[in-house]
């Protein structure tokens, strides 16, 4: 028996919850006793099997293979502040990566983790098997972790990772070809990024690489709520939501039930007994007795009692910390011995297992390597050395306190390891500060936070090393990441062409132009310049408002002779004058009395002309782009172009005459719903002209030289206040979606009620520029029940003669379905309005789902395959009449389609769920009734009737 484990939380008795099925035990429970750090060797071999101590270097943090089921989800890089830095070098990907850091500022050589040869004492930490051997220099145990390969290969150059890197994914062409590289930005000054190295265009939906984490932790707010070890959400199960989650470390009762507590530091909570073994294993050990022996200090012991502060980051300081502690140690045992020891053989055997094993054996590898290398302290922490750093913040102070009583707890080395003095072992190595200060910049440069997809709610603080780090920023993004557990996936959403870069939103895109800009600023230091922030001062993604669109349309009109946002630009490539817009516009009104109209550059004198016609041509030309430019943004560059703007011929309502009160106010409702349809909007044809500069930077297709030129210049004349009615961030959005009251609606099958419902929620989603994936599958999920909603009314709406003459012999089977005449009435009234007052009258209807009815009466299966599409009309015996609001909806119904063909599409990859998760499930059973409505709604008319 691991003494160890013999004490800790892992005793049945020791969980806080009794009512927590018991996992298969794997050891003998030993009485509860409190910590105690000291190996016994007898203990080791008697029990070899089970044992697992601070030598079992490698085990596995393939947790994410138990949770596959649930946790997946969005999420924003955690703290960011990382200062691009060009290094000229291009590097050759991640399966061959052999990078050489050129750069003089960071790097290597000023981290001191590689390269550097200087005696070191082992840690003084007495649970450590081989604390009393003479321990390798840290730089040779890291250099073993890292460069043991490479002896032959210039210092500079890592070892190349393993042929093919474990988070890289196979472009398919070639099996040990990645699908990544990391190459130097060059131009763009955003320092490294992650770009395709396929040699095929990447479709959306593609997988480019999944990625483990070095070390993650649950965050503070849902440690009750989320295993510790595989991040499985409880919250999911029991269909809670954020409010459910508790904070400052409080416990809901519902989680109590559903997790186990560790009875030692009484801080993290797991799954089962399963999870908690493993989780002691890997990272909590340690992380435990330092949380414990913190405690002992009255301010720490607030701190993680009360959450006085947020200590996510400590205890992922701690894990990362201890990771490297634990490898090194084991290089060390595997240097003197020449093999592991039996234990550590073990631990690999029961805790690696597939592609999880190949990974966290690359991460025990090379992760100190990669972390020390090749995440960078972003230049604006650079300059505060550790000393300033640790005065300044008092929060960090504490967070070092704990670090240092987990990983270094004789007090003699914290305080060298706080000074970063090299007498001191281990991290501690660095001429600008301390190991443990330098982790902790990149922990907070680089960490990422994890998020549970359904809920959107962040669960946690992974850190990354080999591919997510070096993705780079921008608003209109090509690529989205999300969470299997804590392993993060990252795949396409727009056509990725071989060669481009790769990128991700840091942010959220709903926001404003503005705001998206301020954020990037404050929080990750750098003036973003994708084509969304370039070109768009406002951002025409989210509804613009009036005097913002206006302002877009005027220059527009005037485009061809005009930067979009610097103003005038001369024709003549040769002269780099620019003047401010205000001259040029007030020209513009011009072109109403002339047909012709010159402007003369005030610098070179060269004339330009403006034509109506080319007013003209420029317009046609930027509806073309922006329809491209809309669907480049959807991820579909594959279809057509949408003829004509977006609106929908459901507006011809005429309130029906009624006395009703009600009755009238709901119809003046949905006509009202009905008549908003009108202005969902694609811009509109002026403002179109002012994406042209982004579509042909998304495309590839160069802007002429001369606008080139001027894009390059900074400032922008243009300074327009933004909407600050659409700032929603994405819960906002969804709590949008709930508000409409649509599932309440359909679920109560109160059609007249829903279509109003759905009609608000297509405006809300239309009006919403819908980027990141999840909202994207939001949207897919919704329409989808809004076309399912209006199918089905399409079908009793266009079957009513069958209805009618069926209805003699089908009418008990009806009136058991129908059991509510609201709803008949409300179709009704809902008739009514489409049809302009003349509803066709029929009972039986609003009877549940009319393919149900169908179904049922004409025994056919739903279909499935091409031929039984091809053969439906013949399969169909039913007639049917088309009426006029039929055939609005069958026409409203068919334009939504794309948007069910992209959430599909996201669905069939898995984008946005994990296998198990709910709303796949509800989304599955949306998507299929939707074919199966289409099915009948496209079976043939007979003639409309007069
Ligand atoms: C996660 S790192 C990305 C990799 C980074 N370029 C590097 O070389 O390590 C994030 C940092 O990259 C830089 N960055 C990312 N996106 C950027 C963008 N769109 N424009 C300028 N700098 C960017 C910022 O300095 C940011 O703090």
């Amino acid at each position: 028996m691991d003494p160890n484990l013999e004490d800790s939380a892992i005793d049945d008795q020791s969980l806080e919850t009794s009512s927590f099925p018991s996992a298969t035990p794997t050891r003998v429970n030993k009485p509860k006793r409190n910590y105690r750090t000291k190996k016994r060797d007898s203990d080791n071999e008697k029990d070899g099997n089970e044992v697992m101590n601070e030598n079992d270097s490698i085990e596995s943090t393939s947790q994410t293979q138990q949770l596959a089921s649930s946790s997946t989800g969005i999420s924003l890089p955690y703290i960011q502040s990382q200062n691009a830095q060009n290094i000229g070098e291009v590097y050759p990907g991640l399966a061959r990566l052999s990078f050489l850091d050129q750069d003089s500022g960071t790097g290597s050589g000023e981290d001191g983790g590689i390269g550097v040869n200087r005696p070191r004492r082992p840690l003084q930490q007495k649970s450590l098997p081989l604390q009393q051997q003479e321990t390798p220099s840290s730089s040779e145990e890291e250099g073993d972790q890292s460069t043991a390969s490479q002896t032959n290969q210039s210092p500079e150059i890592l070892d190349a990772p393993p042929t093919t890197s474990p988070s890289a994914m196979s472009s398919g062409v070639s099996s040990d070809s990645s699908l990544v590289e990391i190459k130097d930005t060059a131009l763009e000054n955003k320092g490294r990024g992650l770009f395709s190295a396929a040699k095929d265009v990447l479709k959306p939906g593609a997988l480019v690489f999944k990625e483990l984490g070095y070390c993650q932790v649950v965050n503070d707010a849902s440690l009750s709520c989320v295993c510790s070890a595989c991040f499985k959400d409880t919250r999911e199960e029991q269909g809670e939501d954020e409010k459910s989650a508790t904070t400052g470390g409080g416990v809901s009762a519902s989680n109590q039930r559903k997790l186990v507590r560790c009875a030692g530091c009484k801080v993290v909570w797991y799954c089962n007994k399963t999870c908690q073994i493993k989780d002691w294993k890997l990272h909590h050990q340690l992380e435990c007795q330092g949380i414990q022996q913190s405690m002992k200090n009255a301010v720490m012991k607030d701190v993680w009692a009360k959450r006085s502060m947020d200590t996510t980051t400590v205890r992922a300081l701690c894990r990362l910390v201890r990771r490297r502690v634990r490898v090194r140690i084991s290089a060390a045992y595997k240097a003197e011995h020449g093999k592991m020891d039996a234990a550590q053989k073990q631990v690999n055997e029961v805790y690696y297992s597939g592609l999880d094993q190949k990974e966290d054996e690359w991460l025990d590898e090379h992760g100190a390597t990669w972390i020390d290398q090749y995440l960078r302290v972003p230049k604006s922490q650079q300059d505060v050395s550790s000393k300033g750093f640790l005065d300044e913040s008092t929060h960090f102070t504490k967070i070092m306190a704990v670090v240092m009583s987990c990983v270094v707890p004789a007090k003699e080395d914290r305080a060298a390891f706080m000074r970063g003095s090299s007498e001191s072992e281990g991290e501690v190595e660095d001429a600008s500060g301390t190991k443990g200060f330098e982790l902790l910049r990149k922990l907070l440069s680089y960490g990422f936070s994890v998020t549970n997809l359904e809920t959107t709610t962040a669960i946690g603080l992974a850190l990354f090393v080999q591919s997510i780090p070096f993705m780079n920023h921008s608003c209109l993004p090509n690529c989205v990441y999300t969470f299997k557990g804590s392993r993060v996936e990252c795949r396409v959403i727009r056509e990725i062409q071989p060669g481009e870069e790769l990128t991700i939103s840091y942010i959220d895109q709903i926001g404003t132009t503005q705001e998206r800009q301020k954020q990037l600023k404050e929080q990750y230091h750098f003036t973003c310049t994708c084509p969304l922030c370039q070109y768009f001062p406002v951002n025409p993604l989210i509804q613009p408002n009036q005097e913002a669109l206006q302002a877009i349309v005027s220059k527009a009109t005037i485009a061809p002779l005009l930067d979009s946002k610097q103003g005038f630009i001369c024709a003549n490539t040769s002269c780099t004058a620019q003047s401010d817009i205000g001259p040029i516009l007030a020209m513009e009104s011009q072109l109403a009395i002339y047909n012709k109209v010159e402007l003369k550059c005030g610098t070179c004198g060269h004339v330009a002309e403006l034509t109506q016609e080319i007013v003209q041509e420029n317009q046609e030309e930027a509806e073309r782009i922006v329809a491209r430019f809309v669907r480049e943004m959807n991820g579909r560059s594959d279809q057509q172009p949408k003829s004509g703007s977006r609106t929908f011929e459901l507006a011809k309502v005429k309130l029906p005459e009624t006395t009703d009160e009600k009755e009238a106010e709901e119809a003046r409702k949905t006509a009202a719903a009905l008549g908003g349809m009108n202005s969902v909007h694609e811009p509109s044809a002026a403002a179109i002209q002012c994406f042209e500069e982004a579509y042909r930077t998304l495309t590839g297709i160069l802007p002429p030289q001369t606008r080139a030129k001027s894009r390059r210049s900074a400032g922008s004349s243009m300074d327009i206040d933004e909407d600050p009615v659409h700032r929603s961030a994405l819960h906002r959005l969804v709590r949008q979606l709930e508000q409409t009251g649509f599932d309440e609606a359909v679920s109560h099958k109160n059609w007249v009620f829903a279509l109003h419902r759905s009609l608000e929620l297509e405006r809300i989603l239309n009006n919403t520029y819908i980027g990141h994936h999840p909202l994207k599958a939001i949207q897919g999920y919704y329409t989808c029940k809004i076309v399912n909603l209006l199918a089905n009314l399409l079908l009793e709406e266009s079957t009513i003669e069958i209805e009618e003459s069926d209805h003699e012999q089908d009418s008990d089977e009806d009136e058991e379905m129908v059991g509510n005449s609201d709803d008949e009435r409300d179709l009704q009234a809902l008739r009514n309005v489409m049809s302009g007052g003349g509803g066709k009258k029929s009972k039986g209807l609003g009877a549940g789902s009319m393919q149900e009815q169908l179904m049922k009466r004409n025994q056919v299966g739903f279909v499935k395959t091409q031929d039984e599409v091809a053969n439906k009309s013949k399969a169909a015996p039913i007639k049917r009449i088309q009426t006029e609001s039929s055939r609005q909806l069958l026409m409203y119904l068919k334009s939504l389609i794309p948007k069910i063909e992209d959430a599909e599409l996201l669905h069939q990859f898995r984008v946005c769920w994990g296998k198990d998760g709910k709303l796949a499930s509800r989304y599955r059973h949306q998507v299929d009734s939707l074919k199966q409505a289409l099915y009948y709604a496209e079976l043939p008319f007979q003639e409309t009737k007069a």
